[in-house]
C-alpha cells in the first residue's frame, strides 16, 4: 500500500536545553501527536531481551498460550481476531497476537493480577518485564515533564495532581503474522485506532508497517519510519483531553507488510481516581472545554469494555 512520508521530530531526553526540547515537543503534539525520543534510558540489551522472550511465549501452540488468556483485569493473552481496534472493521477482528502485562509491583505480590508463563520454561520473563516496566516508567516520567513544560505548567505538574502515582501502566507485547490468509486480504495487523491514555511509548524490531492520519476524515495515511537506538511516543486520548483538543491523539495502524513484526508498547495511564478534566491554559471563553471531567480508570474502562465486545 503506497503512503507518502512523514518527519516526525527527534527529542533528545538527555539535552540540558529543556526549553528547546519542550518546544519541539509542544509542535510535534500540535501536529501530528507523534514525535521519536533518544537518549531514553532504555537499554538496547534490556529491547533485545523483552524481544527476544515475547517471541519465545509466542512462538507456543496456541493451545498453551491461550491457557493465559486475557482475565477479567485485562492482563494476559489475546489472539489473532480477538481484539478489533476500528469497531467499523468488515472482519472480524485484527490479525495481531498479543500479550498484556501490567505494572508488577513488589508488594502484595499474591494479588498481583498478571499472568505468567511457566517459570520453569521462562525463568527469566517475569524479571525481565518487570525490569522494562520500571525503566519505561522512568523515560516516561521525563517526557511527561516536558510536556508539562510544552504547556507552559510547571515540569512537576502532572506528578503533583497525581497523574504518576501508581499510574495505571501496562506492556503490551505484540506480534504480526508475516503471511496472511487470502480471505484476510485488506485486513490490517492493528486496525485503526488511537490510545486511550496518557501517552504510549513504543519500540519495535525495525520491520515497517506502522502508519498514522493526522485528520481523523480523510484517509492520508504515511508511513512512520524505524530510526535505530530511538522510542516512539504517541499522545493517547486522555491527554488530548486534558488538552481540549489542541494536542493531537493520532489515529494509526499496523498494514501488512509480508513478514513477521514484533513490537512493545508501554501505555501509561494516569492513576485511575484521577479526574481528568480540560486544562486552564487550554480552554478560554472562546473555546470552552469540549469534553467533561472523567475519571481516568472509568474512561479507559469504558473504552477497553468496546474494543473487547
Ligand atoms: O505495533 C505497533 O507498531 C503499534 C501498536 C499499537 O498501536 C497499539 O497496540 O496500540
Ligand atoms: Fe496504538
Amino acid at each position: 500500500m503506497a503512503a507518502g512520508s512523514l518527519d516526525l521530530p527527534v527529542v533528545d531526553l538527555a539535552s540540558p536545553d529543556l526549553q528547546s526540547a519542550a518546544e519541539a515537543v509542544r509542535k510535534a503534539c500540535v501536529d501530528s501527536g507523534f514525535f521519536y525520543v533518544t537518549n531514553h534510558g532504555i537499554q538496547d540489551e534490556l529491547l533485545a531481551a523483552v524481544f527476544a522472550e515475547s517471541k519465545k511465549f509466542f512462538e507456543l501452540p496456541l493451545e498453551e498460550k491461550m491457557l493465559l488468556h486475557r482475565n477479567s483485569a485485562h492482563r494476559g493473552y489475546t489472539a489473532p481476531y480477538d481484539e478489533k481496534l476500528d469497531a467499523s472493521s468488515k472482519f472480524q477482528g485484527d490479525l495481531k497476537e498479543s500479550f498484556y502485562i501490567g505494572t508488577v509491583r513488589d508488594v502484595d505480590m499474591q494479588n498481583d493480577p498478571n499472568q505468567w508463563p511457566p517459570e520453569e520454561r521462562f525463568p527469566s520473563w517475569k524479571d525481565t518485564m518487570k525490569l522494562f516496566h520500571a525503566t519505561a516508567l522512568a523515560a516516561s516520567k521525563r517526557i511527561i515533564s516536558l510536556i508539562a513544560l510544552s504547556l507552559d505548567l510547571d515540569a512537576e505538574f502532572f506528578s503533583n495532581i497525581g497523574a504518576l502515582d501508581c499510574p495505571s501502566a501496562a506492556l503490551r507485547l505484540l506480534h504480526y503474522p508475516g503471511e496472511v490468509n487470502e480471505s484476510d486480504n485488506g485486513n490490517y495487523g492493528a486496525s485503526a485506532h488511537s490510545d486511550y491514555g496518557m501517552i504510549t511509548l513504543l519500540a519495535t524490531d525495525g520491520t515497517p508497517g506502522l502508519q498514522i492520519c493526522r485528520e481523523k476524515d480523510k484517509e492520508d495515511w504515511k508511513d512512520v519510519h524505524h530510526i535505530e537506538g530511538a522510542l516512539i511516543v504517541n499522545i493517547g486520548d486522555l491527554l488530548e483531553r486534558w488538552t481540549n483538543c489542541i494536542f493531537r491523539s493520532t489515529l494509526h495502524r499496523v498494514v501488512s507488510v509480508g513478514k513477521e513484526r514484533y513490537s512493545a508498547a508501554y501505555f501509561l495511564d494516569p492513576n485511575p481516581d484521577l479526574v481528568v478534566q480540560c486544562l486552564e491554559s487550554c480552554c478560554c471563553e472562546a473555546y470552552p472545554p469540549r469534553f467533561p471531567p472523567i475519571k481516568a480508570g472509568d474512561y479507559l474502562k469504558e473504552r477497553l469494555s468496546a474494543t473487547y465486545k
